[in-house]
């Protein structure tokens, strides 16, 4: 059957029109897109620049998603509803939504610029090599952890369950040593708000390496089910951006998670963040932590110096850190 045929014009509209309340039109004069930054999931991503902000600032830098003209109403209510989900959101570990031009065709959300780029390349590009010490320290890692666990926790309290938390969806306001960690994408929860679940339930689409076993075996997904995926993104942060379960289908994962198998800690991470870790991957939900817990947990550890002052592997092994039970 033709999906459009489901649409119902009417609920449509509504959702159209109760949407330009809440969101914010730029003029889009006053919007000049630069390079290209890379490829989301609907349309390219640019840097731009927003002029007459406000009586304040002359121009802003900013990212752009940008929605293709050629689309389904689908393609558009989705790119619609991530702004609004945005707009939900004012923290300072989550990124902020500048406004929309969807007054016409090409369709833009604007975005505050994140100018260290995503958390996963960032952790890739610090890890040491022969010739280079590492560039990170337990801290600053520790820092990117209590970054996260902040966004979460305020998604937490305003119970919304994000259900892709990974270093792949998280940006960086610089990579020198002031940067701040923020959530920037917010796909997944709003292809499952939109039931857009033929998009995600497909198992190759879903991110089932960050996923409890509650939530790829019965498709059960509540606030512990981040919890689990908050854990995972410890043990990307500490094997510095490292996929999980190296060389694992998600078959197999999700075999070896069901019947305890879990990540083995990276190398040099300290005993109590795998602690944390593992905490997180409690094979029942009721038993995970919450974020308010994480968050003060990270803080410990920034706090206790045995755990801070350790140094990172001088020279990182290719061989990635093994897994338990696979
Ligand atoms: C939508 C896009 O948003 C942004 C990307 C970058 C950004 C991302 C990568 C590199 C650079 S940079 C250092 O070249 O300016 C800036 C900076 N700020 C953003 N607000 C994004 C948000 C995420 F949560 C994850 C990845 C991306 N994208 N989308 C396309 C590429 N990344």
């Amino acid at each position: 059957m033709n999906p459009v045929m489901h649409f119902n014009p009417n609920y449509d509209a509504v959702v159209t029109k109760c949407c330009e309340q809440i969101l914010v039109e730029l003029p889009r004069r006053n919007l000049k897109l630069s390079r290209l930054i890379g490829h989301g999931a609907f349309g390219e991503v640019y840097m731009g620049v927003l002029a007459n902000v406000t009586h304040l600032t002359e121009e802003l830098t900013v990212a752009v998603k940008t929605l293709p003209a050629l689309c389904t109403e689908q393609t558009e209510l989705d790119f619609l509803m991530e702004a609004v989900i945005l707009s939900k959101f004012h923290h300072p570990n989550i990124v902020h939504l500048i406004g929309v031009c969807f007054d016409s065709i090409p369709r833009y959300i604007v975005l505050e610029i994140l100018e260290g780029g995503d958390l996963k390349t960032f952790l890739r590009e610090s890890r040491p090599t022969p010739t280079r010490c590492p560039d990170l320290t337990i801290r600053d890692l520790l820092c990117l952890c209590l970054d996260i666990a902040r966004a979460c926790h305020h998604l937490e309290e305003k119970h919304f369950i994000h259900r892709d938390i990974a270093a792949r969806n998280c940006l960086l306001t610089s990579k020198g040593p002031s940067r701040k960690a923020k959530i920037a994408d917010f796909g997944m929860a709003r292809d499952i708000y939109r039931s857009d679940y033929y998009k995600k339930t497909g198992r190759a689409l879903l991110p089932v390496k960050w996923m409890p076993p509650e939530a790829f075996l019965d498709g059960i997904f509540t606030a512990k089910t981040d919890i689990w995926s908050y854990g995972i993104l410890l043990w990307e942060i500490f094997s510095l951006g490292h996929m999980p379960y190296p060389g694992c289908s998600n078959e197999e994962v999700m075999q070896s998670v069901t019947v305890g198998g879990r990540l083995t800690p990276p190398d040099g991470c300290p005993a109590t963040v795998y602690e944390i870790m593992n905490y997180c991957w409690s094979g029942l939900a009721e038993e995970r932590p919450t974020f308010t817990t994480l968050v003060s947990s990270v803080e410990k550890c920034l706090e206790d110096d045995d755990v801070v002052s350790r140094g990172l592997p001088a020279f990182y092994q290719p061989a990635v850190p093994g897994t338990q039970g696979l």
